[in-house]
């Protein structure tokens, strides 16, 4: 444990605020120590926290959090942030079961006003505390740090839309570090590095500013355009204050004679409306091993603090990420049509393989969810085969595009959804929970679930030659089962399952990754006298439903299995049984999906078993659904 007599003195933020300039810099250098040891324990987001050690000592030191509201924008540098507020004894227990979210979350503290852990909310829940704080008449500072990453995506800019019209004193932090989780792209990322290196005047515009403060309110107007006009010819103004903000900056966001300063006058000024204050900081900032890495560690496993070296466990089997990115080089390879999209994730979602290999047909657009399906619509309009690969939760903020934009013109948009099911550390924020409700329900898409990386090769390959509408492919965070592989994967039959085991009495229906706990649940049920047919799905639309009703009438008892909550394939299973009748013949139907709730943080094995979605848990469902159909007379027909 690093030394640190000052930050052991500090139990709030409180403790913060009768310290010293000189003091403050040492708790910052303390913190900083602090963060590197907890992370290399635990494990996680190191690379944002370090770049923000200083930020968060000066805003928490000036501010009176918790009554002025912090909001931190995706909340994975908020490990000093948290260790500050209380949570130091437990900041090593960060992402593991039971412990401290890897995120900001308001059950967590007091200190957290906003849960995050999606970007680019922050200047939009900062509105609404600003605007309710102003209908009920309560005085508080309110102040949203967004990173330059998080700035890229559209919801920031509806929200400084409607900021800057509605004049709430919000503070917006910009911390830009020029980095998301890669390099930044796009053509905010070059403004800001313009804005950085073209230095506005201060001096005069402050002066602007003070006579702008002192004028009655119609002259104050004037002459603050008047100020914004100055700055306009002295910096070429900011796309900022055209949105209603005041922008002040860039300054040194490390150097806390810098921060200090202008924190407070941000504090006091009468200034009436938004202020955005761009702070320049470096990820990864006093740990050389960051600074030094390419993803400046972006998100670390275990590590040594001395030699920075990750504790990486043994090498297994590829992940399913990797054998996507190998099956999609592998058609791209025979179709040039073939092009792919991700919003900001290339290495999460494998497309940083793809680009190298395909720089040309390869695109990122940004934290830009929303943008990169109707991009990708736009080029299936033009005949181009797109691969819009975005983890299964950060679609969700897609959902409108790919409905209307997508689904609705029946336009042959692939979807790779990898991180589909529990995620593990990063909890309930990052599940892909949803997909298969919230696409199911869509006419014209076709949907598929790989229960391991060769059907995932398998799936790629069915999805390149499958041009007669959209269809999305769902298939897990981590290693595959090790299978040996081909060059290139075979497409498959639509909506055609495959049966992997033969019995009499339980039929197990799988689609997606549990298939493996299916056949594990089968072999015990065998064990207990109990013969079960285990089948694979493979698709949840179009159903196999030959498949299905064979299952249904052949069987006592049908069990679906799945890693999505209800809504999603036991529902298409349950709808369509329904209408054969087969509901009615004594079938005992148990749907197994994912509870009614949200599942924290934890090591995915443990995520599953508080689902009960692994063996032991089928093969309760199937005894139980067993012992009713014995009880009941012999089934008619
Ligand atoms: C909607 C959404 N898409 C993607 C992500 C994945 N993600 C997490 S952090 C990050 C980069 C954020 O960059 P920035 O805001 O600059 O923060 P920094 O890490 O540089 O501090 C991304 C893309 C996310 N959290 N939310
Ligand atoms: C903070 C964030 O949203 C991403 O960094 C996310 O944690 C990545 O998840 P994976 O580690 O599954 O790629
Ligand atoms: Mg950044």
């Amino acid at each position: 444990m690093p030394h640190t007599p000052l930050l052991d003195r500090i139990r709030e933020p409180a403790d913060l605020r009768n310290l010293s300039a000189e003091q403050l810099k040492q708790v910052a250098v303390e913190l900083r120590a602090e963060t590197i040891d907890a992370v290399s324990v635990t494990g996680g987001h190191l690379g944002a926290s370090l770049g923000v050690v200083e930020l968060t000592v000066a805003v928490h030191a000036v501010f009176e959090t918790p009554h002025d509201r912090l909001i931190w924008d995706v909340g994975h540098q908020a490990y000093p942030h948290k260790i500050l507020t209380g949570r130091r004894e437990r900041i090593r227990t960060l992402r593991q079961g039971g412990g401290l979210s890897g995120f900001t979350r308001r059950s967590e503290s007091e200190y957290d006003p906003f849960g995050a852990a999606h970007s680019s909310t922050s200047i939009s829940a900062g509105l609404g505390m600003a605007v309710a704080r102003e209908l009920k008449g309560e005085e508080r500072h309110v102040i949203a740090v967004i990173g330059d990453g998080a700035m890229s995506a559209g919801m920031a800019y509806e929200a400084m839309n409607n900021a800057g019209a509605s004049r709430a004193n919000l503070i917006v932090v910009l911390n830009d570090n020029d980095m998301s989780i890669a390099p930044p792209v796009g053509a905010m990322s070059a403004y800001l590095s313009r804005l950085i290196s073209s230095r506005p005047f201060l001096s005069i515009r402050e002066l602007m500013a003070k006579m702008a403060r002192r004028f009655p309110r119609p002259l104050e107007r004037a002459a603050r355009r008047a100020d914004e006009f100055a700055r306009g010819l002295l910096t070429g103004g900011t796309l900022f204050e055209e949105l209603g903000f005041y922008y002040v900056g860039p300054i040194d966001g490390h150097d806390m004679d810098h921060l200090m300063p202008v924190l407070r006058n941000l504090r006091d000024t009468d200034h009436q409306g938004p202020i955005l204050l761009h702070v320049v900081t470096q990820k990864g900032k006093g740990y050389a091993p960051a600074e030094q890495s390419a993803d400046k560690y972006h998100g670390v496993a275990k590590f040594n603090v001395v030699t920075g070296e990750q504790v990486k466990a043994p090498p297994g089997p590829p992940s399913y990420t990797k054998v996507f990115a190998k099956a999609l080089i592998a058609e791209a390879a025979a179709d040039d049509r073939i092009v792919a999209v991700t919003a900001a994730m290339p290495s999460g979602t494998g497309l940083d393989a793809f680009g190298k290999a395909y720089p040309k047909r390869s695109f990122d657009v940004g934290i830009a969810e929303q943008h990169a399906v109707t991009f990708a619509a736009g080029m299936a309009t033009e005949g181009m085969k797109p691969f819009c690969a975005i983890y299964s939760t950060f679609l969700q903020r897609a959902y409108d595009q790919v409905v209307h934009d997508v689904a609705l013109q029946n336009l042959p948009v692939r979807f790779a959804l990898d991180r589909a099911g529990l995620v593990g550390a990063d909890g309930a924020t990052h599940a892909g929970s949803f997909d298969i409700a919230y696409l199911g329900c869509l006419p014209n898409m076709v949907l598929m679930a790989a229960a391991d990386e060769l059907e995932l090769m398998h799936m790629v390959a069915t999805q390149a030659v499958l041009d007669s509408g959209p269809s999305a492919l769902r298939y897990p965070r981590g290693e595959g089962l090790g299978l040996a592989l081909p060059e290139r994967g075979t497409p498959l039959a639509i909506g055609r399952g495959r049966v992997l085991r033969e019995g009499t009495s339980v039929a197990i229906l799988s689609y997606g990754a549990r298939l493996g706990e299916c056949l594990t649940a089968a072999e015990d049920l065998g064990t207990r006298g109990l013969s079960c047919t285990v089948a694979d799905a493979r698709f949840a639309k179009p159903l196999d439903v030959e498949l299905v009703e064979r299952l249904a009438r052949e069987h006592a008892v049908l069990i679906t299995v799945e890693e999505g909550s209800v809504g999603g394939f036991g529902s298409l299973v349950m709808q369509h049984l329904a209408w054969t009748g087969l509901l009615e013949t004594g079938l005992k139907l148990r749907p197994m999906v994912l509870p009614d709730r949200y599942i924290d943080h934890n090591s995915p094995v443990k995520q599953y078993d508080e689902a009960g979605l692994n063996a032991p848990q089928i093969v309760a469902a199937a005894l139980a659904a067993m012992g009713e159909a014995n009880a009941r007379p012999a089934r008619a027909g």
